[in-house]
């Protein structure tokens, strides 16, 4: 087995670690029992659950195409110890070694990660790809591939098909425009060239693209509850009445990404399917579907882990120590032909391409050469269109089907004449950690990361740590930035901490909007700051900002909760549903029949109650005694 550049590698025991220490066993809702760990043993169960007590495993993979000498000792020394997994040639565990005086540093920040020698991904995360290299060697031996990852944000799985396949081209799809930019920064900075970032709903690419590629992956949108370790609250849904719902929905997704990536997959070639969630219907289901629909499954190595009956892959998290994990393998028959649709192809040269001369191309290759140290790959066209010069992809013909719908057509190498910041990530060199970073946050990676870990944050002290490292990082937050921010204040009732965000927001002349408003009087609101949502109301008028219904329920919120009633009822004819259900919520606690019952019509007339509409208006006819008017009320008119 390859191991790139990292025979220095230190090997570290765990119990060096702090990985002994463990949180209690998480509580697992009893329907995710009976659904998804029916087939386990009580002894077994009894490890699961201890296993996903336990804190995440952090882990590395090495990029085959990045890496340079010395990589282990250098991560070493920045404390970032390691040890194999078992799961992948190239994975490692990260064994931080914590100190008492400083605090624990983050791979995030380091110029191993920015540079792209290393990408944290975690060790199952690692599998799909691991199993695909096998099967892919003994399918097309040495032949480049052509592959298409259809669900590819933030890039962990597409950068490492780059790593440990030989590609000429990588369709990399992510239909959110945020992550889409991570992604391709994600790309850049692994050195990957060959690549093609689409942005569009991955359930069309099969229609538009049919028989099309060698290789397509769907690493599918799921429930994500092998992710227990991380996100303490992955199994919580399971509790949750609307969970048949929600379910029902991803499923239909898997199933249409699965049935668009069958369809884009060339006849002779493999699809690989994977999600990390642990129940069968989004596993083993959907793959009987589509061996319905011809695929023929592919057996997958078992010297990682053991298959299934069915050839499969599911890693349990008490196994290895791991996150849990699915994956499966699926052969398109040559005799397979899908009812393609045939595509008009567009013209390059009508899109306002032009294709660069031969001399001018050599001009070009010399420029970078010296420039950069850094050769560009033979024989790919070179096009111009308007200021900028791009290198586009050995397989143009697909490419001009794809062009409507992605980010941009190539690699950028020119811009205005000057080599474009994507060509200087790309091609890397010995730069400081700075100058990575800002390359890689032009090409969209730092914002959008750290927009996302924002975003993600559960209360308003993670979002602040997470603001700060962003500025730390030297990212200027944006006014999504802030308002993300500004919603954690909000959510946690703290209208001071919101506030200061605010204050900071226009200090550094970010001009907040109607959100950001609207969120600091909710924040205000929450906290029980009357005064002060008023003010923010009136500032916000004041600058000519329209307020909309969601202005208006905060500080209808405001008003009640300092028991202003009537000023909360003038507010009646700009509020929203959940404005409504807060005002006929005020009018229950009074005992105000009359009045809930009339906000529910009033309500009715623009949109739908919703369950806590009603249970508000049943809440009143209780308060007032007046059971029959509760019985009057036929529960089939009720949403479910
Ligand atoms: C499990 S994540 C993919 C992780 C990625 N393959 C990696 O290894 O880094 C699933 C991704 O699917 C995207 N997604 C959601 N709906 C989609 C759709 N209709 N078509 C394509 N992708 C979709 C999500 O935004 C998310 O980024």
């Amino acid at each position: 087995m390859l191991r790139v550049a990292m025979v220095d590698v230190p090997h570290v025991a765990h119990q060096a670690t702090g990985r002994a220490r463990m949180r209690r066993a998480p509580k697992a809702p009893r329907r995710f029992l009976a659904n998804v760990c029916a087939g386990l043993g009580g002894c077994e169960l009894r490890r699961l659950l201890r296993s996903c007590g336990r804190p995440p495993r952090s882990a590395l993979r090495v990029s085959r195409r990045r890496a340079r000498p010395q990589l282990g000792r250098r991560l070493a020394r920045e404390g970032f110890h390691l040890s194999p997994s078992p799961l992948s040639a190239d994975g490692f565990f990260i064994n931080v070694q914590e100190t008492l005086s400083c605090q624990a540093p983050l791979l995030g920040h380091s110029l191993m990660h920015h540079s792209g020698e290393v990408y944290g991904q975690e060790a199952t995360s690692t599998l799909p790809i691991e199993s695909l290299r096998a099967v892919a060697e003994q399918t097309f031996g040495d032949q480049p591939l052509c592959v298409l990852d259809l669900c590819a944000a933030p890039g962990s799985k597409a950068s490492q098909v780059a790593s440990q396949l030989h590609i000429d081209l990588l369709v990399a799809n992510e239909p959110q425009k945020t992550r889409a930019a991570l992604l391709q920064a994600n790309l850049l900075r692994a050195g990957v060239s060959e690549a093609l970032i689409l942005s569009m709903d991955g359930t069309r690419i099969g229609a538009i693209m049919p028989n099309a590629f060698d290789v397509v992956l769907v690493d599918a949108p799921c429930s994500g509850e092998g992710n227990i370790r991380k996100d303490p609250s992955a199994w919580d849904r399971w509790a949750h009445n609307d969970h048949p719902q929600q379910l029902q929905s991803r499923l239909n997704l898997q199933k249409d990404l699965m049935s668009s990536g069958w369809q884009a997959l060339r006849p002779g070639g493999l699809l690989v399917y994977s999600t990390c969630t642990l129940n069968h219907e989004e596993n083993e289901r959907q793959c009987c579907q589509l061996q319905e629909q011809g695929a023929q499954v592919v057996r997958l190595d078992e010297q990682l882990v053991p298959s299934t009956p069915e050839g499969f892959l599911r890693v349990w998290p008490h196994w290895l120590d791991v996150e849990g994990f699915f994956v499966a393998c699926f052969y398109k028959e040559t005799t397979h032909v899908d009812p393609a649709a045939q595509m008009d192809c567009l013209s390059l040269g009508k899109m306002g391409f032009r294709r660069l001369k031969t001399s001018e191309v050599a001009g070009l290759q010399e420029r970078v050469l010296q420039e950069l140290h850094f050769s560009l790959p033979p024989g790919i066209p070179v096009m111009d269109k308007e200021e900028d010069v791009f290198l586009l992809t050995k397989r143009l013909p697909l490419l001009q089907k794809l062009l409507p719908h992605t980010l941009l057509p190539g690699i950028r190498l020119l811009s205005k004449q000057q080599i474009s910041k994507e060509l200087r990530l790309v091609a890397g060199g010995n730069l400081s950690s700075e100058e990575w970073l800002d390359l890689y946050k032009s090409a969209g990676g730092g914002l959008g990361a750290s927009s996302l870990s924002l975003k993600s944050a559960v209360d308003a002290p993670t979002a602040w740590k997470a603001f700060q490292e962003m500025k730390q990082q030297r990212l200027e937050p944006d006014i999504v930035s802030y308002n993300t921010l500004l919603n954690a204040f909000a959510k946690d009732s703290d209208g001071a901490g919101a506030q200061e965000v605010f204050n900071e927001m226009t200090d550094v002349s970010v001009t907040p909007g109607v959100v950001s408003f609207s969120v600091l009087i909710e924040a205000h609101a929450r906290a029980g700051h009357r005064k002060a949502a008023e003010q923010a109301f009136r500032i916000m008028q004041e600058l000519g900002l329209q307020p909309n219904e969601v202005t208006y329920t905060a500080l209808l919120r405001a008003r009640l909760l300092s028991g202003d009633l009537l000023g909360a009822e003038d507010l009646q004819n700009e509020l929203n549903v959940v404005g409504y259900t807060l005002l006929i919520d005020a009018y229950a606690r009074v005992g105000n029949v009359e009045k809930a019952e009339a906000a529910v019509d009033a309500l009715s007339m623009n949109a739908a109650p919703n369950l806590a509409t009603y249970t508000a208006l049943m809440k009143a006819y209780s308060r007032a005694h007046q059971l029959q008017g509760a019985e009057d009320w036929n529960p089939t008119q009720l949403p479910m």
